[in-house]
C-alpha cells in the first residue's frame, strides 16, 4: 500500500513502547433501564416505570494479544456491552467487570481508547490538526511537540488518510471528509495513547471491505502487540472473520456464544446447528443463530435434543433453546476460567502501585496552550464570520447616524445612545455565549471521560480564547458610534467608556455561559436569555422611571443597569449644564432620568459588576463540572 511505504520504518512509534497489559473480565454482566413513558404522568405515577433488559448475564474473558469481536443482530446489546466495559454506562450494572482483577479506575481511563459509534469530532480541523492536537493532549511529557505530531503522521499514514491529511473533516452543517474516513480519524485518535484496551463500536461502518480489511488488520496488529482489544462488528465478512480471536455473540442480550472464535462453527454443530451449505460465512451463520434464524439442516446424530418436539418451530424457541444451550455448555467452564484466572492473580500478590499511572500525561498548562490553540482554530471560522462583522458594522453605522452629533442641549437622546450601548452589549454577547458549552458538549464528554485534560485547563482555555474576538468587535462598534453619536470629544471619556462597556460584555458572556452550561440545551437557554434581557432592558431606569418599590429591586440584578449608570456618570460631570429652555440653563444631575438614576457611588457599581462577573463564571464551572462523567 503506497501510503505504508511512505512510513521511516527506523522512526520511533508510540505504538511499539511498551504498555501495562490488561485482562479484562466480566462475569454475568445485566443491565436494565427504565423506559421512557408518553402518558401523561400526573394520574399514572403511582405505578412503576416499566423496564427493560438490555443485557442478561453477559461473561467473558480478553487477554492481552486477543481481538475479541462482539457480534449480534441490531439492538442486540452490543453497543450497552461495549460501553460497560469501558466504565462510561451510565446508572447500575450488576456483576462484574475487572481490569487485572481491579475495578475500573482514573488510571485505567487513561489507558483505554474508545471509538463511539458516532464520529465526534470538531468540523473544521483538517484531519492533520485533529490527530495533532489529540496527539499533543494525550502523549506523555517525554515527548517533544514536534515527536508528538509525528506520532499523529505516522498513524496518518498507517489507517491511509495521506490523501484527505489537510481537508476538514466537517460536519453536519456543511461537507468535509468521507464517512469512512471520519471513523479512520476517530480510531486514530484513540490510537495516539497507546491503549492497553481498545475498545471500539462499529470501526468498519462506512468502509468498504478492503478498507474494512485494513483497519481490522491495524486492529489485530495492535493486539499482537500486547493489546487487548474489543470491537462491535456489525456485519463482518468470512475473511474479517478469520481474524478475529474471540467472539461473543448475543441475542436480544443474552449470549448465545462466549469464546474462541476457531471452533464456534463446532459448538453449534453439537448442538445440533450446521449451516445449510459448506461455505458459509460464520459471521452471517452467527448473526441468523442470534435472530432465531435456525439453518434448514439438523445434524442427526444429537439425540440429547430430539425429545424436543421441534425446536426450530419459531424464532423464539430457536433463541430460548440457544440461550439455554450457552448456560448449559460454556458458562460453566467460562466462569471457572474466569474464577481461576482471579485466583492466580490473587495468589501473586497486589498489583503494582498505580500511583505514577494516575498522574495526567501533560500538564495543565500544557492543555491550556494545546486548548487555547484548537479553540481558536476551531472557532475562527464563526467568530469572526463576515455576517456577525456585517451585523455589528451596520448597527453601528446606523447608530452613528441616528445619534450624528447629538450635543446636550439634547440630553434625553444622548442618555438614550448610551443606554442602548448598556443593552445592545448586554444582549449580544450573551446570545453567542450561550451556544458555547452546549455544542461543544459531546466532544468534551468524549474527551474527559478519556482523561484526557483537567476541566478546569479546558475552562480557561475557551474563556481565553474568546476573549479577543469578544472585545473586538464593541471596540470597533464604540470607537464607530461614541465619535458619530457626538458624545464628549474627550479621549479620557472614551476609554473609561470603551472600559465600561468591555467589562460589560464580559459579565454578559459570563451569564451566557453559565445559562448554556446550566441547561445544555441552546432552545431552553436562548428562551431564558430572551426573558432575563427584557426585564433587564425595562428594570434598567430608561424607559420606566418611576417603578412601584415592591419590584424596583430587579434594577439590582441587572447589569446593564449598573453598565448605564456608569456610562452616564463618565460622561457628565458634576457642574455641567445643559440647555433645559430657551435661554436656559439646567444642572446635567438634575435632568430627571439621570436625578433618578443617582450617579454618586459609581465604586458599588463597578463591584456590583465585578461581582456578576466572578460570579457567572464560577456558576457555569460548577454546572460545567456537576454534568460531567465521574
Ligand atoms: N438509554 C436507553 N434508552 C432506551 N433504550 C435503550 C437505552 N440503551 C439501550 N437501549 C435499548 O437497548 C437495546 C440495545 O441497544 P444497543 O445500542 O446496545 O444495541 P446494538 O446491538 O449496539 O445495536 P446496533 O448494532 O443497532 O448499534 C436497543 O433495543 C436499545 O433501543
Amino acid at each position: 500500500m503506497p501510503d505504508r511505504q511512505e512510513a521511516n520504518p527506523v522512526r520511533f512509534s508510540v505504538l511499539r513502547e511498551s504498555l501495562r497489559p490488561v485482562t479484562l473480565k466480566f462475569k454475568d454482566v445485566a443491565y436494565t433501564i427504565k423506559l421512557r413513558t408518553t402518558e401523561g404522568s400526573c394520574f399514572s405515577s403511582s405505578e412503576p416505570k416499566p423496564t427493560r433488559t438490555v443485557l442478561n448475564g453477559v461473561s467473558g474473558i480478553v487477554r492481552p494479544g486477543e481481538l475479541l469481536v462482539m457480534l449480534g443482530p441490531s439492538g442486540s446489546g452490543k453497543t450497552t456491552l461495549l460501553t460497560a466495559v469501558a466504565g462510561r454506562l451510565p446508572g447500575k450494572i450488576s456483576g462484574t467487570i475487572t481490569y487485572n482483577g481491579q475495578p475500573f479506575s482514573s488510571s485505567m481511563k487513561r489507558k483505554t481508547g474508545f471509538v463511539s459509534q458516532d464520529d465526534v469530532l470538531y468540523p473544521h480541523l483538517t484531519v492533520l490538526e485533529t490527530l495533532s492536537f489529540a496527539a499533543l493532549l494525550r502523549l506523555p511529557k517525554k515527548l517533544t511537540t514536534r515527536e508528538k505530531v509525528e506520532q499523529a503522521e505516522m498513524i496518518i499514514m498507517e489507517l491511509g488518510l495521506t490523501r484527505c491529511r489537510n481537508s476538514m473533516v466537517g460536519g453536519p452543517l456543511f461537507r468535509g471528509v468521507s464517512g469512512g474516513e471520519r471513523r479512520r480519524v476517530s480510531i486514530g485518535q484513540e490510537m495516539l495513547v497507546n491503549p492497553s484496551l481498545l475498545l471500539l463500536d462499529e470501526p468498519t461502518s462506512g468502509l468498504d471491505s478492503t478498507t474494512a480489511q485494513r483497519v481490522v488488520a491495524t486492529l489485530q496488529g495492535l493486539a499482537r502487540g500486547g493489546r487487548t482489544v474489543i470491537t462491535t462488528i456489525h456485519q463482518p465478512s468470512s475473511r474479517l472473520y478469520m481474524m478475529f480471536d474471540k467472539v461473543v455473540v448475543l441475542s436480544e442480550g443474552c449470549p448465545i456464544y462466549s469464546g474462541s472464535a476457531g471452533p464456534v462453527m463446532e459448538y453449534f454443530g453439537s448442538i445440533g446447528y450446521v449451516p445449510g451449505f459448506n461455505f458459509m460465512n460464520p459471521a452471517d451463520f452467527l448473526l441468523d443463530l442470534a435472530n432465531g434464524v435456525a439453518p434448514d439442516i439438523k445434524q442427526d446424530d444429537q439425540q440429547e435434543f430430539q425429545s424436543r418436539s421441534d425446536p426450530h418451530d419459531d424464532e423464539n424457541s430457536t433463541k430460548q433453546y440457544l440461550i439455554s444451550s450457552y448456560r448449559k455448555n460454556i458458562y460453566p467452564a467460562l466462569k471457572d476460567e474466569i474464577n481461576r484466572d482471579q485466583t492466580v492473580r490473587s495468589a501473586a500478590g497486589p498489583s503494582p502501585s498505580r500511583s505514577c499511572e494516575n498522574q495526567w500525561t501533560t500538564s495543565w498548562w500544557t492543555q491550556f496552550k494545546v486548548l487555547l490553540k484548537r479553540g481558536l482554530k476551531e472557532r475562527k471560522h464563526e467568530s469572526y464570520s463576515g455576517l456577525r462583522i456585517f451585523q455589528v458594522m451596520s448597527v453601528s453605522i446606523l447608530s452613528g447616524l441616528l445619534w450624528w452629533h447629538s450635543d446636550t442641549s439634547h440630553i434625553q437622546d444622548q442618555v438614550g445612545l448610551l443606554f442602548f450601548f448598556s443593552i445592545f452589549w448586554g444582549f449580544f454577547p450573551l446570545f453567542n455565549a450561550i451556544f458555547a458549552f452546549p455544542q461543544e458538549r459531546p466532544m468534551l464528554i468524549r474527551e474527559r471521560s478519556s482523561g484526557m485534560y483537567h476541566l478546569s485547563s479546558y475552562y480557561f482555555a475557551r474563556m481565553a480564547g474568546d476573549l479577543p474576538m469578544e472585545l473586538v468587535l464593541p471596540t470597533i462598534f464604540v470607537t464607530v458610534t461614541y465619535w458619530m453619536g457626538g458624545l464628549k470629544p474627550s479621549i479620557v471619556t472614551f476609554a473609561l467608556t470603551l472600559m465600561i462597556i468591555l467589562f460589560n460584555v464580559l459579565v454578559s458572556q459570563g451569564l451566557g455561559l453559565a445559562l448554556g452550561a446550566i441547561l445544555m440545551d441552546v432552545k431552553q437557554a436562548t428562551t431564558l436569555a430572551s426573558v432575563t434581557m427584557l426585564v433587564f432592558l425595562l428594570a434598567g431606569g430608561y424607559y420606566i422611571q418611576h417603578i412601584p418599590a415592591f419590584i424596583a429591586w430587579l434594577k439590582y440584578i441587572s447589569f446593564s443597569h449598573y453598565c448605564y449608570k456608569l456610562l452616564v456618570g463618565v460622561q457628565y460631570s458634576e457642574n455641567e449644564l445643559y440647555e433645559c429652555g430657551l435661554g436656559v440653563h439646567c444642572r446635567v444631575l438634575d435632568f430627571p432620568a439621570i436625578k433618578y438614576l443617582g450617579i454618586d457611588n459609581m465604586g458599588w457599581d463597578v463591584a456590583a459588576l465585578a461581582a456578576m462577573f466572578v460570579g457567572y463564571r464560577v456558576l457555569a464551572y460548577v454546572a460545567l463540572r456537576m454534568g460531567q462523567p465521574h
